[in-house]
């Protein structure tokens, strides 16, 4: 029997086809953009610490994603037998329909967004914690943004199942493509022509709304976008505009005024290993320290617990005379937050926001905490950047921008929130040596205005020269506290040779 051409083309004209394509349409949409909202908040709730949230989400996954749709569909739209009150809802197969689909895909859809979640890097809640951010803020605007574009591509192909899938709700009598397709062969037996009718609009509408996420995708992909470094003719417009970037002010040393920070007896374990073993340390407003001392004795474990970013097991911190930070404390409680916002970090690896710009990162913070409007902020923002030497380059990516540039935006996203301590953690030590400098130059200007800084570092003639006081960390103590002149004329043979002064 040949291929009927002429009947296989007049099915591109018959109304009920194109019903069944909007229902279609309708149906698949609905799905997936439900099942996108429950699968998120499915996967959060999967990663949450508490028990109770995590056990059910992950139950419900695994249920949801163990039963066969058209089983699912079947036991929806007879439910009504058992819960009669549903039958209102469920006796239309549309509404049966969707609710299978999205029961099904919210499952898969919260595995895909677990994905995007995990490999948002761990530094990025850091940082957002060390411009005091709150919990819930830094997944608005930090995490999930950027969980949303790494899931993108996964979740649009789910979309194209989801189409496919809801030919299976013809099984309970919805009147989509292909049971508008089944009835007509049903009359006239031409089950190929129809067949390939049914498939010609399937393709039609997957191909439509691919293209249309595929677009999306493009548009959300940062990678695609290059904004340029700025002229020097845009340079002076703006720098007209801006104000000065004094940003803070200057702590001034007098007697009686509280130490700027003041650590009395800081335990640090992790696990069995005794990390930091009894530090008392008081640093003064305006003072320069500078930690040195061997890879593992603790440094990076002392200034990241300064800022509430590792908790403490015994001690206290006392910040400008109010107590900031207790053992036992709650991890990011109020007052660990307001304090926090009074001390700007600084991190290895600069944890940049990948997705925003580089304006947008100075900015992010000040208008998080409401510190000023968005025009405001920006200007301040613009002013940071200048005094960075980074003003060109502010509508740029940070994926545009080389390691050291990445890191004195980090500095001046932190100089954003006016902050009256400034901690650094290595902030050289990820960069080639050639890009070593401008950071340097960068905080030695802090220096000169009088910041308060704790700097973890191995740039020895860098602390030697900028620090008022050194300090030598080894097996989680402070070995010796002093200035670099009396580590240069004292009797110190093991910091000494640590430093390089003296041959070993
Ligand atoms: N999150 C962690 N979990 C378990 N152990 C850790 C953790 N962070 C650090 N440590 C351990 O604590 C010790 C001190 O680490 P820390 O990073 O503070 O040292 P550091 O002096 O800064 O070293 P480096 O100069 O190499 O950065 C190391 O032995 C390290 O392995």
């Amino acid at each position: 029997m040949p291929f009927e051409w002429s009947y296989f083309f007049s099915l591109f004209s018959i109304p009920a086809f194109w019903a069944a394509c909007w229902t279609v349409v309708k149906l698949s949409s609905l799905a997936w953009l439900i099942g996108l909202l429950l699968g998120f908040a499915l996967a959060s709730a999967k990663q949450a610490s508490s028990r109770w949230l995590s056990a059910p989400a992950s139950l419900y996954v695994w249920f949801f994603r163990s039963v066969p749709l058209l089983v699912l569909l079947i036991f929806v739209y007879n439910l009504p037998q058992l819960v009669p009150a549903s039958g209102k809802l469920l006796s239309n197969p549309f509404y049966a329909g969707l609710i299978a689909l999205v029961l099904t895909e919210a499952a898969y859809m919260a595995e895909i967004h677990r994905g995007g979640l995990l490999s948002v890097a761990k530094g990025q809640r850091e940082a957002a914690r060390a411009l005091g951010i709150g919990r819930l803020g830094a997944q608005r605007l930090i995490v999930v943004p950027q969980a949303f574009r790494i899931a993108l591509p996964t979740l649009t192909n789910e979309y194209v199942t989801i189409v496919k899938l809801t030919s299976l709700v013809s099984v309970i009598s919805l009147s989509e493509l292909l049971l508008v397709g089944q009835r007509l062969y049903a009359q006239n037996f031409l089950v190929l022509e129809t067949l390939g009718a049914v498939a010609v609009y399937y393709v039609l509408i997957v191909s439509l709304f691919g293209w249309g996420l595929q677009y999306l995708e493009r548009h959300l992909d940062l990678a695609r976008r290059k904004p340029g470094t700025l002229g020097e003719e845009q340079l002076a417009g703006l720098r007209r505009d801006l104000p000065a970037a004094a940003s803070r002010e200057v702590q001034a040393r007098t007697p009686g005024t509280p130490a700027a920070l003041h650590l009395s007896n800081i335990h640090k374990h992790y696990g069995n290993h005794h990390v930091l073993k009894g530090i008392d340390l008081s640093v003064q407003p305006g003072e320069v320290l500078s930690i040195i001392g061997p890879s593992g004795s603790g440094k990076t474990s002392l200034i990241r617990t300064i800022n509430g970013l590792e908790s403490i097991d015994e001690g206290e911190i006392v910040l400008f005379g109010e107590s900031f930070i207790q053992a036992g404390d709650r991890p990011d409680n109020r007052r660990q937050r307001a304090g926090v916002r009074r001390i700007g970090m600084v991190f290895q690896n600069f944890n940049l926001f990948p997705h925003r710009t580089i304006a947008d990162n100075v900015m992010l913070a000040p208008l998080h905490h409401g510190l000023g409007t968005r025009v405001e902020l920006r200007r301040q923002a613009l002013a940071l950047l200048d005094k960075v030497g980074l003003l060109a380059h502010a509508d740029k990516y940070p994926h545009q921008l080389s390691g050291g540039q990445q890191q004195r935006v980090a500095i001046a996203r932190a100089l954003a929130m006016k902050p009256q301590v400034m901690l650094f953690d290595e902030p050289t030590s990820a960069l080639d040596p050639e890009l070593v400098g401008d950071v340097l130059a960068v905080i030695r200007d802090l220096a000169r205005e009088g910041m308060t800084m704790l700097i973890v570092t191995h740039e020895m003639d860098f602390a030697l020269s900028i620090s008022d006081r050194v300090l030598f960390m080894e097996d989680g103590h402070v070995q010796l506290d002093a200035s670099p002149a009396a580590i240069r004329t004292g009797d110190h043979p093991r910091v000494r040779r640590f430093i390089g002064l003296e041959n070993a």
